[in-house]
């Protein structure tokens, strides 16, 4: 009784909100389409096309009926949703200080924590993103090759070697998690990194969720595990502080430093720490969500392309060996090995245009802005959407066929703002270095220590809420002798 009363109040309250603000749009020439059901629109139809992988096909239906730019109501606020590369570029890639600024979902936002790197705009996001950038720069990375390459190397001794059927996704995912929480966090192996997956793969789970925080929901779980992981990552923040304190300058090393340590350690021109303990966390949480759920389903996907594709699979064993033939047994990879992987990132990158593993994102309008005929009004949030583009036969020439030389630099470079696996702008993934080194060394273990055929008859994609294969990727694995 007292959830309904809850939900009957909560519901008159925001539709009242939400008539406030349409009516002051009203005089505006505003995108086609209907907003549908006060807060909740077009929402549950979204995520239920999302959940079945076909929110491809359901964008492309408004596209079809509206054209490029169109308005609905996503997770509570009207939002416009736009398409094509034109509209990626007056959007997604505009650096204009006051037009847009980023905005995630509501749930993203309280999951994630509010000073979160997507959270914040202006000289905020500018101060607490040049911190992060520096971290995951080529510059900084090729220091972390060889502790990379040792991780992948223990991973497969654990979990692979040993045995004849895998299932790749939360194998990928483990992997992925370790090398964030080793290499950026200094978090080794031992109970604080297992209580913080636990953390973490629920919150994940209500990340793009209906923002309604009651016992029974995905949003209320989520929020109850963010608030634990932050507990432990709080301490953790002291027990670094402490070692950081009794340390002599002296004997700080530079490749020693993990990201956190190096957070900890930045001054402002105050001589003051440049970021509060609260942003060191907040953004610890998204570098873990951003960094591990990406490039494990990046990682499952070329597994799944390779097991499929025998051209392709050849050519990535051909680079693969050929880099193995100059290394003695048991020697690491270095920047320069990985540096020559050049065919199997395209490959990587054609998986991502295929199946980007970010559908999407938002942006908030500042001001109004004029998209061609029609105005998006200020406060409205904009919704952007990466496979919408990239399937784009007017972009991709046959767009579903696989194809790496798409991203061979030598051939037709791919237009500006078409390719936006990564997002674009101001707010383009830092992480894509580090993605790009994790990526590449991981496939250069498999392919060169393993064979592998899927061993699931039905496979297909889904995304709930991140893409993924349904069983999540059996394969049957033979290791090379
Ligand atoms: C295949 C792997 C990855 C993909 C496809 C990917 C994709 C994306 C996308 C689409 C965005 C939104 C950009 C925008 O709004 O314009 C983003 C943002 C971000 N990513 Fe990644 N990402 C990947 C890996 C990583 C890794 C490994 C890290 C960190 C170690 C990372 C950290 C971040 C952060 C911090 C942001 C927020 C940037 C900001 O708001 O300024 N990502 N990523």
């Amino acid at each position: 009784m007292i959830t309904v009363i809850i939900l009957l109040v909560l519901t008159i309250f925001l539709f009242h909100r939400f008539r406030t603000r349409l009516s002051s749009s009203a005089a505006k020439n505003l995108p086609p389409g209907a907003l549908g059901v006060p807060f909740i629109g077009q929402s549950l139809s979204l995520l239920g096309a999302m959940r079945t992988n076909t929110a491809e096909k359901w964008l492309q239906k408004r596209v079809d009926k509206y054209g490029p730019v169109s308005k609905m109501t996503l997770f509570g606020k009207p939002t416009v949703f736009i398409h094509g590369a034109a509209a990626n570029k007056a959007v997604v890639f505009s650096g204009e200080e006051g037009t847009v600024s980023n905005r995630q979902v509501e749930s993203l936002k309280m999951i994630l924590g509010k000073r979160n790197l997507t959270e914040l705009s202006g000289e905020d996001h500018k101060r607490v993103r040049g911190a992060l950038v520096w971290f995951l720069r080529p510059q900084t990375l090729r220091s972390y090759v060889g502790k990379m390459d040792g991780e992948v190397r223990r991973h497969l001794n654990m979990y692979w070697h040993g045995n004849n059927e895998v299932t790749v996704a939360p194998l990928m995912k483990t992997l992925t998690f370790d090398i964030i929480c080793s290499l950026l966090f200094g978090i080794e192996e031992g109970t604080t990194r297992k209580s913080i997956i636990e953390c973490f793969k629920t919150m994940v789970d209500g990340i793009w969720s209906i923002p309604i925080n009651l016992p029974f929901t995905r949003y209320n779980h989520s929020l109850k595990a963010s608030a634990k992981a932050q507990q432990i990552l709080k301490q953790l923040l002291k027990d670094k502080a402490k070692v950081m304190e009794e340390e002599k300058e002296s004997e700080v090393e530079e490749n020693d430093k993990d990201l956190i340590s190096y957070l900890l350690r930045i001054k402002n021109k105050d001589k003051e720490q440049a970021l509060s303990e609260e942003e060191i966390v907040h953004n610890i949480i998204l570098l873990m969500i951003a960094g591990h759920d990406t490039t494990s389903i990046l990682l499952t996907l070329m597994l799944r392309v390779l097991a499929t594709n025998p051209t392709v699979y050849a050519a990535v064993l051909q680079e693969h060996e050929e880099i193995g033939r100059s290394k003695e047994r048991g020697e690491a990879l270095t920047w320069e090995d990985v540096s020559k992987m050049k065919y199997t990132w395209r490959v990587a990158m054609e998986t991502l245009r295929l199946y980007p593993p970010v559908f999407g994102g938002f942006r908030v309008a500042l001001k109004d802005i004029q998209l061609g005929a029609y105005t998006i009004p200020k406060g409205w949030q904009i919704f952007w959407a990466a496979p919408m583009t990239h399937l784009d036969e007017t972009i991709f020439g046959d767009p579903q066929k696989f194809e790496p030389s798409r991203f061979d630099q030598n051939q037709t470079p791919i237009p500006p703002f078409s390719f936006i696996a990564f997002g674009g702008g101001p707010r383009i993934c830092p992480g894509y270095e580090f993605a790009k080194l994790e990526t590449l060394v991981t496939i250069h273990y498999l392919i060169t220590q393993f064979t592998w055929n899927l061993s699931c008859s039905q496979d297909f994609l889904t995304r709930d809420p991140t893409l993924m294969p349904n069983k999540g990727l059996p394969i049957q694995i033979f290791p090379k002798s």
